[in-house]
């Protein structure tokens, strides 16, 4: 049995808290603010349904469950893995950046590291994660403090319940309080898990935990962000935003209470960072999220093409110029991709992707997106915004005539052309599009915290000594003192 797209859609109707413009949602699947994304996500269960063999594996008992759930032994499992994650980013073009596979990842990679645990912590974690992965969950998370003094320590932020901490704990659990800034694609997830990434200090214990709860429990509140979707005149206007805007929302918990066997870290400030970077936690979610960004990129590639063809730009050489350079930089991402595979490491009995070269990608992505983003707007010129207002303009009669007359293309008829440069601004230009380009920006932390980890992650031993065993090849050319003296 696999989970499918009724299934997922099934699951997503309980008594989730999630507020927009004013009010209170009944039913995430049928609100005009979110139906069209949850449907997209749907679809990526209907996705493994259609394809078993390719997009689960079996649990033991004939039960399957999606391929990222996989803990890999080795190369060729780790490439059965990521074939499906692409395949799941393909069904969006890449825009759905939180999908299910994500949060099974950085679980994949917390189970690796099972040992930096301490015995409860593991032995919930463990237990989480079977049950988890049988009943195939999409999980959301929550790991950042919202914005606001950045200089203070989350205990020192004036105002009280800013930032999610515990507030009270008893026999059967800890309960918190607080907010966390944006849980992507949460208001589809069956799970949300609340964490910190960030560095605490001591004083900050209450802020150390990492728990994991359903989106129905009682307290936990969604802010969203504005509906790109439910903006939208039609798919043809807006075909990304339509189908793909898997939301952000705040994330507030009022008295949560979270059992025990759901807390995997308590209090414990070392095991906050040690369970991304003493486990493969870290690398297992980028990994997923530079695989997703593969693909974007592919995708952006073929429209930045298609416009130049659309616009008979393509036999210039600046064009080609232009689309080479992008080429390249795509294909550096998919290089990226093969190599921290190939060069992957046994990590406690899994085979997980090598880490220099995956912050080493996120690092080169944070600025190949908005150079790619540049680009395509300059090959774009103003075709981006000389559409018509909206797919009614196609009335069959006295505007779709002038329609014709003045959207002219060497490849396209005019309902294509218009088509094509809809669905490029809503890749580069409109809210959706502009959304995108901040969180591939920001979604895996700000560019400081990223190369720092590429300074940190980079094995420095080996470049030192090429340093130094050429400049221990020559030196001063110092005739001797005696012979100077006579
Ligand atoms: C679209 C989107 C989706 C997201 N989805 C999720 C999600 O699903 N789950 C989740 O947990 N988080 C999510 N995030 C949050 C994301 O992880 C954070 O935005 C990211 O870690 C950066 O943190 P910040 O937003 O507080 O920015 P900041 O850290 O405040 O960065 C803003 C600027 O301040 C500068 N700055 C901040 N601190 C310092 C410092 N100490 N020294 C020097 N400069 C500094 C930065 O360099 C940067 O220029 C999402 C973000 C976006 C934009």
């Amino acid at each position: 049995m696999v989970k499918d797209g009724a299934a997922h859609l099934r699951g997503l109707r309980d008594a989730r808290t999630i507020f927009i413009d004013g009010r209170r949602v009944a039913d995430v699947t049928t609100d005009p603010a979110f139906a069209g994304a949850v449907a997209s996500a749907a679809s990526l269960y209907d996705l493994q349904a259609e394809d078993p063999e390719g997009m689960t594996f079996d649990l033991g008992d004939g039960t399957r469950t999606g391929l990222a759930w996989m803990l890999p032994r080795n190369h060729a499992e780790l490439v059965k893995r990521r074939v499906a994650m692409e395949r799941i980013a393909a069904r969006s073009c890449g825009m759905m950046g939180r999908s299910p596979d994500h949060v099974a990842s950085t679980f994949v990679g917390f189970m690796a590291g099972r040992h930096a645990y301490d015995s409860r912590g593991g032995a919930a974690l463990s237990s989480y994660f079977e049950a988890a992965r049988r009943a195939d969950h999409w999980i959301g998370y929550v790991i950042i403090n919202p914005q606001a003094d950045k200089s203070r320590q989350a205990k020192d932020q004036p105002g009280g319940d800013l930032v999610a901490r515990i507030v009270d704990e008893d026999a059967g659990g800890i309960t918190i309080r607080g907010a966390k800034m944006l849980a992507t694609a949460g208001v589809m997830a069956n799970e949300l898990m609340v964490s910190g990434i960030v560095a605490l200090m001591p004083g900050d214990e209450p802020y150390a935990f990492t728990a994991v709860m359903p989106l129905a429990t009682k307290g936990i509140k969604l802010l969203s962000r504005r509906s790109y979707e439910a903006a939208v005149t039609s798919v043809f206007d807006y075909p990304l935003s339509a189908r793909f805007d898997e939301n952000d929302a705040v994330v507030f918990f009022e008295d949560v209470k979270i059992p025990w066997d759901r807390v995997f870290v308590h209090r414990d400030l070392r095991m906050m960072q040690a369970q991304w970077h003493e486990t493969r936690a870290h690398v297992m979610q980028n990994y997923q999220c530079i695989v997703r960004l593969s693909v974007k990129l592919r995708f952006l590639l073929g429209l930045a093409h298609r416009i130049a063809e659309t616009n008979g730009i393509l036999g210039f050489p600046q064009t080609r110029e232009t689309l080479g350079l992008l080429a390249a930089k795509a294909s550096s991402i998919e290089a990226m991709v093969v190599a921290m595979e190939a060069q992957g490491e046994d990590f406690h009995g899994v085979f997980v992707p090598d880490r220099r070269l995956l912050v080493s990608a996120q690092v080169l992505a944070q600025t190949i997106y908005p150079e790619f983003i540049e680009a395509i707007r300059g090959l774009s010129g103003g075709g981006l915004v000389m559409v018509p207002s909206s797919a009614a303009d196609f009335d069959g009669g006295e505007v779709e005539r002038i329609i014709q007359a003045s959207q002219r293309s060497p490849v396209a008829g005019s309902e294509d052309r218009v088509k094509l440069m809809k669905l490029a601004w809503d890749a580069v230009g409109s809210e959706f599009g502009s959304r995108h380009l901040q969180y591939e920006m920001f979604y895996s932390g700000p560019q400081f915290a990223i190369r720092g980890n590429s300074y940190r992650f980079h094995d420095w031993t080996g470049p030192k000594a090429m340093v130094q065993g050429f400049m221990d090849s020559y030196g001063l050319d110092r005739a001797p003192a005696k012979a100077a003296a006579e």
